[in-house]
């Protein structure tokens, strides 16, 4: 095998300038078709990721003609990653392109899915049955709208899905991998992650089965008793958010002190004509105060920053562009005036700054140091933006009140954004990774799918379920094929980050209000950890920013401490619920 240094580096030189060419393609024509859902831009893209994969195929059989023990580090990590190519180890063409075509369709199902309401309506998910299951607080229309979304998304690909795991597993096991769960988990490159992520969720579970508790006592008083189990279960479609991930819009109702200033912001920002391009700048302006990398001018030029009205069908799941050519970067994101698409494009933001950071690396190092990496990038910015003193600061809160009881309903309303969101973080890959390795099978799918949620996340179906429903087609993730536990990590490691950076800062104050707004010392030491990309083993990204190398709960739960006392003292015994989901799911 070839151990010469400069066939070394030319095959590496070599690779990255044709890497770039064919990312740079097959973003290119990806980008027009979730821009723009036509058959025939499908086929461009399905056409494009085949040759694409041949590409990989050949990067690959040349890649293993070296020898990697005389490398040094640096190259040694180039090459693994150049042979890590995923999918595209599948050879057999035909078995590939059915795979992706799969795979697409599914997403496409996903994102042109209506549903036809009892007026008659014909509602799609993104802006209007969102806005709706945040808004509306109708038992009956919340349950219209919600048992609609499910039947017109995960009710149309129950078989399509088993179809894309066994060809999903049957592609990665050829790169030796046992199935693709654990081709996903080795991103993390961590023999002990699946425990480290079970003792991470376990450690924070007292926090949510508090939360849960407070918000089902108040969610009974608007709902009536009768509506709730007697297992303690909150029915799935009363918390605000079509899956119940996060319960932000019910911050008025769930607001511990009444009569002290709102604290979402939606109403102010229409008030103040906010538009799509205003909330990115906003989130511009943030990136900026730091001293790192503006948005370019080919992001303003060429993002799709709200939904077309032209009748065109694209995925408005929102998503950040890499066309790895160092020059152009994009979100697409069907953006409404709300606090939430506020928080969202502050999310995406960090994608794009981390593509800026890290854009001069080799291609095969432009990634997060881990997934959740790159997931906590914006969600750290935005734990700043949504203080009190950084919203009053920007004009979209009257005053700033830090009274204690003013301080707990802050708490809250993060909380419901940041606590809410952990069992479901947590339970979206441990359904997956059980279905890719066969424990969970077709005819199982759904009840797994409903005994995690009802076990995890404290909420079950307020309908009995039936063999042909598949609700985890109803959450973009699953169809689209995009892990998820990586946000469960982001949740746990974006507190880490905040605390190492309100030092850096300067910071005295409660973890809660640090605000690290104009901080250039903080924007340094962010932009140093980002600009590592996937080069270095992720312990060394985490040493570089927080002074440690763990994944650790403890800054998290240091933030939410005064409202886990104030919880605590309110739900006195009435918490918890039976792991096992009701029986009859609308017993009274
Ligand atoms: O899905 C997202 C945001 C979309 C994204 O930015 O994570 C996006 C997902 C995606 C879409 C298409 C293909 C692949 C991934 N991820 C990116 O755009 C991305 C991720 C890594 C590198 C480059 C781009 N958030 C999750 C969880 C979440 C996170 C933060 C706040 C609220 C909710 C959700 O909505 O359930
Ligand atoms: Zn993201």
């Amino acid at each position: 095998s070839i151990s010469d240094p400069t066939e070394i580096q030319s095959f590496l030189d070599n690779f990255n300038s044709q890497a770039q060419a064919v990312f740079y393609k097959q973003s290119e024509v990806s980008w027009t078709y979730y821009t723009n859902i036509t058959d025939y831009n499908q086929k461009l893209m399905l056409d494009e990721q085949l040759m694409s994969a041949k590409f990989s195929q050949e990067a690959y059989r040349n890649a293993t003609r070296f020898n990697l023990t005389v490398m040094t580090q640096e190259d040694r990590r180039l090459f693994i990653k150049i042979m890590d190519i995923g999918t595209a180890a599948q050879t057999n063409e035909t078995k590939l392109a059915y795979l992706n075509k799969v795979q697409s369709d599914m997403e496409t199902i996903y994102s042109t899915a209506k549903v036809t309401m009892p007026s008659g309506q014909r509602l799609p998910l993104d802006p209007d049955l969102t806005q709706l299951m945040a808004t509306s607080r109708n038992y009956d229309e919340l349950l219209a709208a919600w048992l609609g979304w499910r039947a017109e998304s995960g009710g149309k690909m129950k078989n399509l899905y088993a179809e894309y795991v066994e060809y999903n597993n049957e592609a990665v096991k050829i790169l030796g991998h046992a199935d693709t769960g654990a081709y996903w988990r080795s991103w993390y490159d961590t023999p002990t992650f699946e425990d480290d992520v079970r003792a991470l969720f376990d450690q924070l579970r007292p926090l949510y089965e508090q939360l849960h508790a407070y918000a089902r006592r108040k969610l009974k008083q608007i709902y009536g008793n009768d509506k709730f189990p007697s297992s303690g279960h909150i029915p799935a479609h009363l918390l605000g958010n079509m899956w119940a991930q996060q319960w932000s819009s019910l911050i008025d109702e769930l607001t511990p002190y009444k009569g002290k200033p709102t604290l979402d912001v939606t109403d102010e920002m229409v008030r103040q004509n906010y538009t799509a391009i205003r909330i990115f700048q906003t989130a511009d302006d943030f990136f900026k105060s730091l001293g790192m990398i503006p948005m370019p001018d080919t992001f303003w030029d060429k993002s799709l920053l709200e939904k077309p009205q032209d009748g065109r069908e694209v995925v408005c799941h929102a998503s950040a562009w890499d066309f790895y050519n160092g020059r152009d970067f994009r979100i697409k994101q069907c953006t409404v005036i709300t606090a939430e698409d506020l928080e969202t494009a502050h999310h995406e933001m960090g994608h794009i700054e981390y593509f800026l950071q890290y854009k001069d690396q080799p291609v095969s190092f432009r990634d997060g140091a881990n997934p959740g990496f790159h997931e906590a990038v914006g969600d750290v910015i935005s734990l700043s933006v949504q203080t009190p003193e950084h919203m009053h600061s920007i004009g979209l809160i009257p005053t700033v009140s830090n009274d204690t009881e003013s301080d707990i309903n802050f708490l809250m309303s993060m909380a419901l954004q940041k606590i809410a969101f952990l069992p479901f973080g947590y339970l979206i890959d441990q359904w997956r990774w059980s279905v890719f390795r066969g424990e969970t099978t077709p005819e199982k799918y759904n009840e797994e799918w409903w005994n995690l949620r009802c076990r995890y996340q404290g909420i079950s179906s307020p309908v009995p379920l039936t063999s042909s429903d598949f609700d985890p087609g109803a959450k973009y993730h699953i169809p689209a094929g995009v892990p998820y536990i990586r946000y469960f990590v982001s949740f746990v490691i974006q507190f880490q980050f905040h605390k190492a950076l309100c030092d850096e800062a300067n910071y005295r104050g409660p973890l809660h209000r640090c605000d690290i707004y104009n901080s250039k010392p903080a924007g340094t030491l962010l932009s140093n950890m980002l600009k590592l990309g996937s080069s270095k083993p992720w312990p060394e990204a985490m040493n570089l920013l927080t002074r440690q190398r763990k994944m650790d709960a403890q800054p998290l739960m240091d933030y939410f401490k005064p409202l886990l006392e104030y919880l605590r003292q309110e739900n006195g015994n009435d918490y918890g619920w039976h792991p096992i989901c009701p029986t009859d799911p609308t017993e009274i």
